[in-house]
């Protein structure tokens, strides 16, 4: 039998005025599952998570969390943004405690629990400094322990190393992976990165350009943890994601994506094109 999913999206749709940017989206993420968002730029990803945190309902569709249609906005998730957006004139350790304090957590009892975390996370001894004397990576290790720390049942990490230059990135993406297999976060990320998906995700879901729909759902069936250099599988993988990003039909407006009447307590994927073929070996779902 298939886990329940801790989050569903079906058919999730949201405009802006008359902008259409959020089409057919449907997907979910099992609990210790590390999912990704992938997508071009401006296809409504970041949209997604504003519908998750915000209380800006979707126009149509559902969002269930553990079952629930999702009410008390932002409860369950902690956000990591696509900017570090660290206070500058907070210390290390206070800005590790923010997301806490605004919790209501009194800042005493918030650097309490941080401080336990600052080794894990690379920041031991770094705690009296400020952002402007810490190193692009060192700053999202920051904004990391800060999203982290508040102990929210699901991750949401918008694009976290998509300011980084590409070594510094490698090293994040490594040490992230690393940190996600020692805690198994439910997490889901937002990347434009095909290798960073790859390297990081347990399951991708791919969107068209907007009005966004879900054009794949595709399982990375790699063994953890990864090597830094992909293997065959990894290489296979990440040339028919990109395949799919660069298919023209991505710019097509979304069809109608009938959802399974049986798919209510669970999320089927959507009707798929034809593939590549490697796509039913990538995905055991279309086999
Ligand atoms: N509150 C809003 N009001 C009006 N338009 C909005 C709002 N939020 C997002 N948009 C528009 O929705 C579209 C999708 O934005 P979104 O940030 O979700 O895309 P994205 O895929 O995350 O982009 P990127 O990868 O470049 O960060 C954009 O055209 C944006 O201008």
């Amino acid at each position: 039998m298939t886990e329940a999913p801790r989050l569903a999206l079906r058919a999730v749709a949201k405009s802006f005025g008359t902008l259409r940017v959020l089409a057919d989206v449907s997907l979910d993420v099992r609990a210790g599952e590390f999912v990704s968002i992938l997508g071009p730029s401006g296809a409504g990803k970041s949209t997604v998570f504003r519908l998750l945190t915000s209380g800006d309902a979707p126009d149509g569709g559902e969002i269930r969390f553990d079952g629930e249609p999702l009410r008390a906005a932002g409860g369950c998730f902690a956000l990591m943004p696509q900017r570090d957006v660290l206070m500058p004139w907070r210390r290390v350790l206070d800005n590790a405690t923010l997301g806490l304090e605004i919790q209501g957590l009194g800042r005493r009892e918030a650097r309490e629990r941080v401080r336990p975390l600052l080794e894990l996370f690379g920041l031991a001894g770094f705690e009296r400094h400020y952002p402007s004397e810490l190193s692009g990576g060192m700053r999202q290790r920051v904004a990391l322990l800060r999203t982290v720390v508040q102990a929210r049942d699901m991750l949401l990490l918008d694009e976290p190393f998509g300011a980084l230059d590409a070594l510094t990135r490698a090293a994040m993406q490594r040490w992230l992976a690393g940190m996600w297999e020692r805690h198994r976060w439910t997490a889901l990320l937002i990347t434009h990165d095909v290798r960073e998906a790859v390297f990081l995700s347990d399951r991708i879901f791919v969107l068209s350009e907007r009005p966004a729909r879900v054009v794949r759902e595709i399982s990375v069936p790699l063994p953890r943890p990864r090597p830094a250099v992909p293997p065959p599988l990894a290489a296979e993988i990440e040339a028919d994601l990109l395949e799919t990003l660069l298919d023209p039909s991505m710019k097509r407006e979304a069809q109608p994506c009938p959802i399974p009447p049986a798919a209510a307590s669970s999320l089927s994927p959507p009707p798929r094109r034809p593939r590549s073929r490697l796509a039913p070996r990538l995905n055991p779902a279309s086999a």
